[in-house]
């Protein structure tokens, strides 16, 4: 039997796998029962990495699954649970993408979305690639690593996993400087071939290094996931819900295959140059070239980026949904986040508006203006032009981080 973890690879482009983390947080801060870990919850994952022996070993852990996650009993507020329904009804894989501005609660509705999918026969996954993770605070469990990490409670399946974008950045630089940067100029210049070197000046490859794009680290985070869960290891997932950076980011994203295409041109031209160096060299010496091929590495990362920007495009699968906060600041940044993914063909049915003051008979004075001001906000949105044709969820301002989750879950 295999060990009981494997990794998800941030670098290789094979798909990545989970690694059960050795410990887990203990502590489950009220909003989910603690279940300690048991030597059950650690064999459940002593699946085979091998692909071909996959299938047989993932339905052997969906059925443990099954015993090892508690059915959670909790009651969601009656107007917080509206308008999911159909979110849930289709069997079909679907992604759900969070966003929008910082702190208006994205994390907590992605984290309770994904256990009211769970609670509802749904595998799911739910995804943090917000570089200012708070996943983890939000299931009280360590989710960093970039590994998949069971939550407890819910009926189904549920995994988190923390993304960190840093990391994918990090691997984005080295590869492109290998082919690009430093590394090129003293290969070409150890084999005498400085004036390849200057016409590589020419190309501003620096520049374009030196200035990637935001949105880039997130768009790599996401097409890590899209890819590993095209596996069939990961078929099982129904729900994928996208804790998303901060709104500008998540817009600028869906524009990083153009970018990637005007780097890539240039990497490309470079690489030509290269090959036809390396080939006068190689008939002259008879040497074999084994370096690896990091223009080709990049051409698979445009090919993935484009994959994540159909994804955000395609109606049938994914769902963008703004998440925002009865404030005349908030609402008009979502008017705008929705205005820009308009013109980005992204589709989104739903606004989701957290921290709705509860009704209450007696408001004290700052309540009653605190309630005026939501309700003006609350009417922007029905005078908007971008967001009164979507459906609306209100949530309500909860006064306990445990009620928070339970936002959806029911
Ligand atoms: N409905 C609510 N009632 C009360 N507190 C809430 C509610 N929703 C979220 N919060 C609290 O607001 C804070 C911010 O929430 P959260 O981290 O989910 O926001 P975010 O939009 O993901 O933030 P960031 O942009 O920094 O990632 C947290 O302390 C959370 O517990």
């Amino acid at each position: 039997m295999a060990k009981p973890f494997v990794t998800i690879s941030m670098s290789s482009s094979s798909p990545s796998l989970f690694r059960y983390p050795s410990t887990n947080s203990k502590s489950m801060v009220g909003f989910l029962s603690h279940s300690p870990k048991t030597n059950l919850g650690i064999s459940l994952w002593e699946f085979k990495t091998s692909f071909s022996s996959s299938f047989q070993s993932l339905s052997l852990t969906r059925k443990h699954c099954r015993k090892l996650f508690q059915v959670r009993s909790v009651t969601a507020p009656s107007e917080a649970t509206t308008g999911f329904d159909d979110m849930v009804s289709e069997t079909k894989r679907k992604y759900y993408m969070l966003g929008g501005k910082g702190g208006v609660g994205k994390t907590s509705c992605a984290a309770s979305l994904a256990v009211k999918f769970a609670n509802n026969g749904h595998p799911t996954l739910v995804v943090s690639t917000d570089p200012a993770h708070s996943l983890s605070d939000s299931f009280a469990q360590d989710l960093t690593g970039g590994t998949l990490v069971p939550v407890e409670g819910p009926d189904s399946p549920l995994f988190a996993l923390e993304i960190n974008p840093e990391k994918a950045r990090e691997e984005f630089r080295s590869t492109s400087q290998k082919t690009g940067g430093n590394g090129i100029k003293d290969f070409m210049d150890g084999m005498g071939l400085g004036m390849i070197v200057d016409q590589l000046g020419e190309l501003k490859l620096g520049e374009l290094l030196d200035t990637p794009p935001p949105g880039l680290d997130e768009a790599i985070a996401i097409s890590k996931v899209i890819q590993f869960l095209e596996s069939q290891e990961y078929n099982m997932f129904t729900r994928i819900v996208f804790d998303t950076a901060p709104a500008g980011h998540t817009v600028q994203l869906l524009s990083l295959p153009d970018f990637l295409d005007a780097f890539m041109g240039k990497i490309l031209k470079l690489n030509q140059k290269i090959a036809s160096a390396t080939s006068a060299i190689k008939s002259v010496f008879g040497q074999e070239d084994t370096r690896p091929d990091p223009a080709e590495k990049l051409e698979r990362l445009r090919d993935r980026m484009i994959k994540v920007r159909e994804l955000f495009h395609d109606k049938d699968s994914t769902e963008f949904v703004i998440v925002t906060i009865p404030t005349v600041m908030a609402i008009s940044e979502s008017s705008r986040l929705r205005a820009s993914l308009k013109k980005e063909n992204v589709p989104v049915k739903r606004l989701i508006v957290n921290q709705v003051l509860p009704p209450s008979a007696s408001d004290c004075k700052f309540c009653a203006m605190k309630r005026k001001d939501q309700m003006r906000a609350l009417d922007m949105i029905q005078n908007d032009p971008e967001l009164s044709g979507l459906s609306l969820i209100r949530h309500p301002l909860l006064m306990w981080r445990s009620e928070v989750f339970q936002l959806f879950s029911s």
